[in-house]
């Protein structure tokens, strides 16, 4: 595990009182996030979730909003924008996109650990257009191309 990194984070009114999001376990690489609101949301029904905070990720990181298998299992709450990206320029409230692919109705309570936040370091791309490609072994092929199942 390499060191933490400090992510100013700004609580906004309604995020007063709710803990901050936090790893439940020491090796844990995602953080629960709680929501700051009370919702239930009805099979089928999406919602960006308000979670009261506002960050400012350090320069070349991002953080990632990822659904927490438990509620996934169990209820079918996900994240549907899996993983969701937090761009470092960002600071607006952070809110956490849930849809309800259950088939029952799914009541949140303020202070509830809805998703899990996944600092993670962030390479941009430059593009060097080019005419060619250089060869390789699998070519075009794609999406399937090696062979179904396990086998290889
Ligand atoms: O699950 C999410 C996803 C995004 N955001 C915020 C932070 C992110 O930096 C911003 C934009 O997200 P994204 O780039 O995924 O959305 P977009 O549809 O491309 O909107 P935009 O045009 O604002 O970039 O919205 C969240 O709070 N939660
Ligand atoms: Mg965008």
């Amino acid at each position: 595990m390499t060191d933490p990194v400090g992510v100013r984070l700004k609580r906004l009114p309604h995020g007063h009182g709710l803990d901050l999001p936090r790893y439940a376990t020491d090796g844990a690489a995602g953080m629960d996030v709680l929501s700051a609101e009370a919702v239930s949301l009805k099979p089928g029904q999406r919602h960006a979730v308000a979670t009261g905070f506002a960050v400012a990720i350090p320069d070349g990181y991002e953080i990632q909003v990822r659904p927490r298998s438990g509620l996934a299992f169990k209820h079918g709450i996900t994240v549907p924008n899996t993983p969701g990206t937090i761009d470092s320029d960002y600071r607006g409230e952070l809110k956490v996109l849930l849809i309800n692919h259950g088939d029952e109705t799914f009541a949140i309570e303020r202070g509830d650990r809805i998703a899990q936040l996944v600092l993670a370091p962030v390479t941009q791309a430059a593009w060097e257009e080019v005419d060619e490609l250089d060869d390789t072994s699998r070519g075009e092929g794609g999406f399937g191309s090696t062979g179904g199942h396990a086998k290889l």
